[in-house]
């Protein structure tokens, strides 16, 4: 039986506890330099996702940002760097299905099989299993890969485990995986690559909107690469490609890279996911803004949406601080803000004090959580694996923190909009619901589908919760957006 965390890949150093006198792959570590032939024999776009691959699970590092400096120390472009950035994210995404697929052909646990190893096959399984590469490279480059690690006798291990993995096609590699579940979510979980405690915690947000049959669309679009969405600051540019569905400020690139555009425009135009987007216009546009004006962004870092909302601010008098408790992501903030000729002060504080000393001093704020980033995990590919039950309740007490503190900064008639990007409920309708209970009849939750409905360009799919709650949700399945959480509080005495 292959052993998981809640269904997901075991993450500690899999070298513990491996029995000594196991074949290969497990281990005589002739680990060397590669040698000139064997640099010659494994494709550099393989080799980068390797060493990110890595990376991630020896020093936790983040493929979204050691993936482009390793393209750019290997000087990979264009379709090598395509390469690369698919196998790394899809490895990583589907890490939970592939580890299973390799406990069945090794017949035992990947626990047990050398760390450096176990990546090599997991590259090598994603591309027999999810690419078109064509086989002998696949194996034969991991292979390589799995010799450099860990010496010949991990290399024939290797050669055995993913030659089995070659005969037969992905679907039944499947259907035997999904055998091994003992109960429907841990299938669910095995054949999605998610961890059984995420598939739950996405399916009660579902059905608590009365979409619970969409949960597969919902595991299928979190291991598909999001598309590039682009926002133009308000009143500092125009959206310059294909207009997106719902955001009025948001659009897509015809082709290419985006790096041109932003640099072109000065900091005006940027990536921004489409949710994202809603989320700060949902706050700046919920109403005409009155001249004068004061606005806070009480979580700011890095800063996508301080943009937007400092933009707004400048077109319409209004001002803006922000806050942003880690240092180095408040210096990202003045930076993402840096284009808009408004003067924003930026504080380095936990929002929670810095609401608390200033009652009654806003009309809105916008509270962007930290959270699990649930929703988000199609961009963050390792997420997954690293989240864990615990922090969801480390999570919420932070967040109800900052939601109470906000409304607490609130002038009377002010309203803060509450937003993360996890949709899991213990984050987003429990915290709104057990602020909104403890201040009573001072805060009123306004209809943020009604909201966000003024504010789309075009029809948005947006259920009420059975709960009769005013918040909004949207889906990468749905939307085309990370799985944004909106509510807007107002408060009223
Ligand atoms: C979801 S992110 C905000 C994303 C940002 N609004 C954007 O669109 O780019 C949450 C941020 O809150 C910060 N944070 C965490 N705890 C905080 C606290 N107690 N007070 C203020 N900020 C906090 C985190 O460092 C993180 O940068």
């Amino acid at each position: 039986m292959v052993e998981h965390r809640d269904g997901g890949p075991r993450r500690e150093n899999r070298s513990a506890g491996r029995p000594k006198s196991t074949p290969a792959g497990a281990g005589q570590r002739e680990r060397a330099r590669p040698s000139a032939k064997s640099w010659r024999q494994v494709q550099p776009a393989r080799r980068a996702a390797y060493t990110v691959l890595r990376a991630v699970q020896e020093d936790d590092a983040y493929a979204n940002l050691l993936l482009p400096k390793e393209l750019d120390r290997l000087g990979l472009s264009g379709g090598d760097a395509a390469l690369a950035t698919e196998l790394t994210y899809g490895t990583l995404r589907r890490l939970g299905t592939y580890d299973a697929v390799i406990g069945l052909a090794a017949d035992r646990d990947p626990a047990t099989i050398d760390a450096a190893v176990l990546d090599a096959l997991r590259l090598g399984v994603h591309q027999l299993m999810s690419t078109r590469v064509a086989s002998h490279a696949a194996v034969n480059e991991s292979v390589e890969l799995a010799r450099e690690a860990s010496g010949s006798g991990a290399a024939g291990f290797a050669n055995a485990v993913l030659r089995r993995i070659a005969r037969d096609n992905p679907g039944d590699w499947l259907t035997r995986v999904a055998d091994t579940a003992r109960s429907d979510d841990e299938r669910i979980g095995l054949e999605s690559s998610h961890p059984v405690w995420i598939v739950r915690a996405l399916r009660r947000a579902l059905v608590a909107e009365g979409r619970g049959e969409e949960l597969d669309d919902l595991l299928d679009a979190d291991n598909v690469s999001p598309r590039v969405t682009m926002a133009a600051l308000p009143g500092l540019a125009e959206p310059d490609g294909t207009r997106t569905a719902y955001s009025p400020v948001g659009f897509r690139l015809r082709a290419g890279d985006p790096e041109p555009l932003v640099r072109g425009s000065g900091g005006t135009v940027r990536v921004q996911d489409e949710g994202s987007q809603l989320a700060a216009l949902a706050l700046t546009r919920l109403a005409p803004v009155e001249t004068g004006e004061k606005w806070l962004d009480l979580c700011a870092g890095p800063g996508g949406k301080t943009a937007l909302l400092a933009a707004d601010a400048l077109a319409h008098g209004a001002t803006l601080e922000a806050n942003e408790l880690v240092p180095a992501r408040a210096g990202l903030v003045r930076k993402a803000i840096a284009p808009v000729p408004l003067e924003v002060v930026v504080h380095e504080r936990d929002g929670r004090e810095l609401a608390e000393e200033r009652p009654g001093a806003y009309d809105r704020i916008l509270v962007d959580a930290p959270c699990t980033g649930l929703g988000a995990l199609r961009r963050r590919p390792e997420a997954r694996w690293r989240k864990q039950p615990s922090d969801v309740a480390e999570l919420a007490t932070v967040q109800a923190g900052l939601l109470r503190a906000a409304v607490g900064a609130l002038k009377v008639g002010g309203t803060v909009a509450y937003v993360t990007c996890s949709p899991h409920l213990a984050e987003t309708a429990a915290i709104v619901k057990q602020i909104t209970e403890e201040l009573g009849d001072a805060v009123e939750e306004l209809d943020a589908r009604a909201v966000l409905r003024r504010v789309s360009r075009g029809a948005i799919d947006l259920p009420a919760p059975a709960s009769g709650a005013g918040h909004a949700q949207l889906w990468p399945h749905r939307h085309g957006t990370d799985a944004m959480f909106i509510a807007l509080l107002r408060r009223v005495r």
